[in-house]
């Protein structure tokens, strides 16, 4: 199995993520690290421990990160996400203790001690726990087998014009990490928003009919509302599991090697991920956009991972 450390701000689509990673049998999740990013640290792990709570994610290490960005004011994301975060269901009290390590340690630490190449980063939030471990550590670079994203958009925007949220937020981290030189897969709005829960999906992940799917439901139908209201999308666009589901079967998407780059002094284009498509890709270009997405295959990854969690007691 692939092994990952998924670095987080639950967030609907985040708690999505989670399941998907710990539902599926080709990942090995080693640890959960959460980061400011759609509500303060404090909500987003508390949301972490109770998906992980509702999920059965025992034994896996749960550690809070950064609790602002690298140099910028905090943005939090309550129109789409609600007061909590992940507003919709009801949250159980957690049963697992957070981690005492910061997740900036946590991530070095794990990464120092598996064997080089054996590890994925996979962030679906905004960058500043992975830049940070990548300038206390900087032997980790070398060492992750790729770094596979959700964040960015190379013809999308949605926290502005031309900028995504995970990347505006903190655009600073993000060109650190865009830059270091290890592989970066960026799973962007192009393809996220090829990911929409129609009822289709929403009645596929009901069907399976455990508390875990009902849990999703609930945060489904919260997203779809909100969505709707804020960004004026039919169904809600599921974003973050789709980098999870690239570490787990890269064929669910297509992907296309190209320059990017993060605008850190623009007026109009601050964190905007600007992908260079002109022919042809330098060789030793490291990262890659994700373009198509195989609608069906994800989904049935996410309610196969949904059925393989079953009941949880
Ligand atoms: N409007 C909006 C703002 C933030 C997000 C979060 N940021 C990323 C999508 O921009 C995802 O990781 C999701 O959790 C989604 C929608
Ligand atoms: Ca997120």
């Amino acid at each position: 199995p692939r092994k990952i450390i998924l670095d987080c701000d639950p967030g609907h689509d985040d708690a999505v993520a989670m399941l998907l990673a710990h539902g599926n049998p080709n990942i090995e999740l080693l640890a959960v690290t959460t980061v400011v990013g759609n509500q303060t640290l404090e909500k987003v792990t508390r949301n972490a421990l109770s998906v992980g709570t509702i999920a059965g994610i025992t034994g896996v290490p749960f550690a809070a990160g950064c609790d602002r960005p690298l140099v910028r004011n905090i943005e939090t994301a309550p129109d789409i996400h609600g007061d909590s975060g992940m507003d919709g269901p009801e949250q159980p009290e957690s049963a697992i203790e957070l981690d005492p390590r910061h997740a900036v340690d946590l991530i070095i630490e794990l990464i120092m001690s598996h064997e080089p190449g054996t590890i994925t980063l996979v962030p679906t939030a905004g960058l500043t726990n992975i830049a940070m471990a990548a300038r206390k550590e900087p032997r980790i670079v070398e060492r992750v087998k790729e770094v596979v994203l959700m964040g960015g958009g190379y013809h999308v925007g949605n926290w502005s014009a031309v900028a995504e949220f995970n990347i505006k937020i903190d655009p600073e981290a993000a060109h650190i990490v865009f830059n270091a030189g290890w592989e970066v897969v960026m799973v962007g709005l192009d393809l996220t928003h090829q990911a929409l829960a129609t009822p289709e999906v929403v009645a596929a992940i009901e069907a399976v009919g455990t508390k875990p799917a009902k849990f999703v439901m609930e945060l489904m139908e919260f997203f779809t509302q909100t969505y709707k209201d804020a960004q004026g999308f039919d169904y809600p666009p599921v974003h973050d599991p789709c980098a999870v589901a690239y570490v787990i079967d890269p064929t669910v998407m297509t992907t296309q090697k190209v320059p990017v780059d993060i605008e850190l002094t623009g007026t109009l284009t601050l964190g905007m991920t600007v992908a260079d498509f002109r022919a042809p890709a330098p060789a030793d270009c490291k990262t890659s956009v994700a373009v198509t997405l195989d609608h069906k295959k994800f989904w049935n990854m996410v309610t196969d991972a949904l059925v393989n969690i079953g009941e949880v007691e």
